[in-house]
């Protein structure tokens, strides 16, 4: 049999596109390792949540996420809109379906930014998701990224900060751990999962 030259080898048909999640915990940077890959490779697709959240300032409705009330979340969720959902610190999220299906059948990749809870529920419903966990350096550095980001009050914070204990405690549940010490190198690492390029 002939041998395949090296680096031309055809990608199987079975391993893209895929839907890949990135999850870790409030704070850890999972916004920025994203926006710093998005910057140099725009054609990353990334899910756009629905969230009954208030917009912190800068925040954009459409962009950052949809911003919706707690009725319109109710309809969200009443009509099968959402492809998961889930409660996180007080408030509602959740990814809009058609977007993520639209994108799956036109072959491209799809990334979603949500938390352990939304992960686990799209785990169920498509299983050849790819579930890539975003860890901090260590707890300390993890406190300091989100009081130091200045967008919560501290109740706020604690909630996170609590909810944060269980999201670390199921990282062995993830496919792949990237720790971010490094916005540089876990963007490049994420980008490589997310078979763009
Ligand atoms: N399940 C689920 N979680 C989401 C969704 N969108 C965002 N999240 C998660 O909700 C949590 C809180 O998000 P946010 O209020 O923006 O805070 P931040 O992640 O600390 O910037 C994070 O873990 C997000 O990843 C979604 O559509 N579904
Ligand atoms: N690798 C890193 N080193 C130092 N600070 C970081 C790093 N990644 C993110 N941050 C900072 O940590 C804070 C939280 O990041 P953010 O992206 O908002 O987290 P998340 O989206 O996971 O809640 C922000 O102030 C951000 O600038």
């Amino acid at each position: 049999m002939a041998a395949t030259p090296r680096g031309t080898s055809p990608v199987p048909p079975d391993v893209r596109p895929r839907l890949t999640v990135l999850s870790g915990p409030s704070g850890v940077g999972k916004s920025t390792v994203v926006a710093h890959m998005r910057k140099e490779h725009p054609e990353v697709w990334l899910s756009v949540s629905a969230t009954t959240r208030k917009p912190r300032p800068g925040e954009k409705h459409g962009v950052h996420y949809f911003f919706v009330t707690d009725d319109e979340m109710d309809k969200l969720i009443a009509n099968g809109e959402l492809l998961e959902w889930a409660e996180f610190a007080g408030n509602r999220y959740g990814t809009p379906r058609a977007a993520v299906q639209e994108r799956l059948e036109a072959g491209e990749p799809v990334l979603l930014e949500i938390d352990l809870q939304g992960a686990r529920l799209v785990r169920e419903s498509m299983p050849e998701a790819q579930l890539v966990f975003l860890a901090p350096p260590s707890w300390e550095e993890l406190v300091r990224r989100l009081t130091g980001r200045g967008t919560e009050p501290p109740e706020v914070i604690e909630r996170r900060l609590e909810a944060a204990k269980i999201e670390l405690a199921a990282e062995p549940e993830f496919d792949t751990t990237l720790v971010n010490t490094s916005v540089e190198d876990v963007a490049r690492e994420l980008l490589a999962l997310t078979n763009v390029v």
